[in-house]
């Protein structure tokens, strides 16, 4: 196993343009492979989640020309669901943003296919879209354990209708359904059951099926109305924003340590629901400016939060490591589904924080952080999670080194992390 050792930095400032946003990435690949049309996708995320969705439209048959850099994507797109012979095996890594849409996209299409991905993508949970997907008609089989991939599905038209989606351990599920929905032959009524999880990514599928000529009614988040037997339209070009899941850790070091710290490339003006994540850095007294395209963050003295987290579940993490240079307890609430991600996120941080000296409460579904007087040097296991590896490289902030344990699990969102994160560090 690779070792990565950060030595204490002293002070942080500069700019970084953050690369392409994931969750844009897949969602705009996706609708471009099924929509009418050519579309040019620029900025695209160069990762191993990407990297995943588009071996699966090669498999699909879909044709695309991908720039060296692979930040520039032109996909021809294939007016409608996937038409395929035989039985396709993709596999999806651990890609959340490729195994649930491809997923419901897949049962309405005309083809057999196979779904399967990395050890970890068969612990985590895929029934509700699955239950969700049975009422309008797929036919879909779990090949392992019932409720997780790896799937078997088998294409058809699907009818539409009143469909009811469990909203409570991922928004993936509905991004799926509602991302499949214009490919069915009827309109359909959507109805959430369960509190539903992750909201501002709900916004991002809706933002991005609107550039593509659907139309979504949304009542409030709790049912979503969609006409059926609609084809996707190519806006011709789509710019996929910089990730601003990606940008938490520049901007959390300039708040612990700037120095001013600027990310380009996402701002005020993302359908990102992680860009709040400044909002998090404000309220721990950080100095925050925003831009259409920027956001600059000074380091201040921080003080500990007590804080609803659901709304940003990925960019929340940088904030658990954040809380240990912050005078006095953190506290992160309603953040459950960190149990069913990349890994149990609310234990690996746990056992990880603890190894630096912190004292940390662990709940079934919130984490307290309490610093110490001074942090433990320590080897951080990632657990095959990037944002393990990215939020832990912050305890280089202070004055003891840390080691991270297989830092080349950014990959799967960002392969040039630590690259980055020393152009800022001094
Ligand atoms: O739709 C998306 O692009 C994502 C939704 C979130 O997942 P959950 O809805 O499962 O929380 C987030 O954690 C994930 O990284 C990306
Ligand atoms: C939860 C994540 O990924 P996925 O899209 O696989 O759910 C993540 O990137 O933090």
């Amino acid at each position: 196993m690779q070792q990565l050792r950060l030595e204490p930095i002293h002070r942080v400032q500069g700019t970084v343009n953050v690369p392409g946003s994931k969750s844009l990435s897949n969602r705009a690949l996706l609708l471009a492979a099924l929509a009418n049309g050519t579309t040019t996708l620029t900025n695209l995320l160069d990762s191993d989640d990407i990297r995943h969705m588009l071996e699966a439209l090669t498999l699909l048959g879909v044709s695309y020309q991908l720039s060296e850099d692979k930040t520039q994507c032109t996909v021809i797109g294939n007016n409608g669901v996937f038409n395929t012979d035989g039985n396709i095996e993709l596999f999806l890594g651990n890609a959340g943003t490729a195994m649930r849409p491809l997923c419901a996209a897949l049962a309405a299409s005309h083809g057999e296919y196979v779904l399967t991905g990395e050890p970890r993508m068969e612990e985590r949970p895929i029934g509700a879209l699955v239950d969700a997907l049975s009422q309008v008609g797929a036919d879909i089989d779990y090949l392992k354990s019932n409720g997780y991939p790896p799937l078997h599905i088998k294409g058809k038209s699907l009818s539409g209708g009143k469909i009811q989606v469990d909203g409570s351990v991922s928004s993936q599920f509905l991004t799926a359904v509602l991302m499949a929905a214009p490919l069915f032959s009827s309109d359909s009524e959507i109805e959430i059951v369960g509190e539903l999880v992750s909201k501002p990514y709900i916004d991002i599928t809706l933002d991005t099926m609107a550039k593509f000529g659907i139309d979504v009614e949304n009542q409030d988040y709790q049912r979503f109305k969609i006409v059926g037997n609609q084809t996707y339209q190519s806006p011709g070009t789509f710019l996929v924003e910089g990730d601003a899941s990606s940008a938490s850790y520049f901007l959390a070091a300039g708040a612990i340590k700037g120095g001013v710290v600027k990310v380009t490339g996402v701002g005020a003006k993302s359908i990102q629901g992680d860009i709040k994540f400044a909002d998090v850095l404000e309220a721990m007294g950080a100095k925050v400016t925003w831009g259409d395209d920027f956001i600059e963050v000074t380091g201040a003295p921080l003080r500990a939060i007590d804080m609803d987290m659901n709304h940003i579940p990925d960019a929340a993490m940088t904030i658990a490591t954040t809380a240990l240079f912050a005078t006095g307890t953190t506290k992160m609430t309603n953040i459950y589904n960190w149990r069913v991600k990349e890994t149990d996120r609310l234990a690996a941080m746990a056992t990880e924080l603890r190894k630096l000296g912190a004292d940390v409460n662990e709940g079934h579904d919130f984490i307290e952080v309490t610093p110490p007087s001074q942090l433990k040097e320590a080897a951080i296991d990632t657990y095959n999670d990037h944002r393990v590896a990215m939020c832990f490289s912050l305890v280089a902030l202070s004055d003891t080194a840390v080691v991270i344990n297989d830092p080349g699990c950014t990959a799967k969102t960002f392969p040039d992390y630590f690259e980055r994160f020393a152009s800022i560090s001094e």
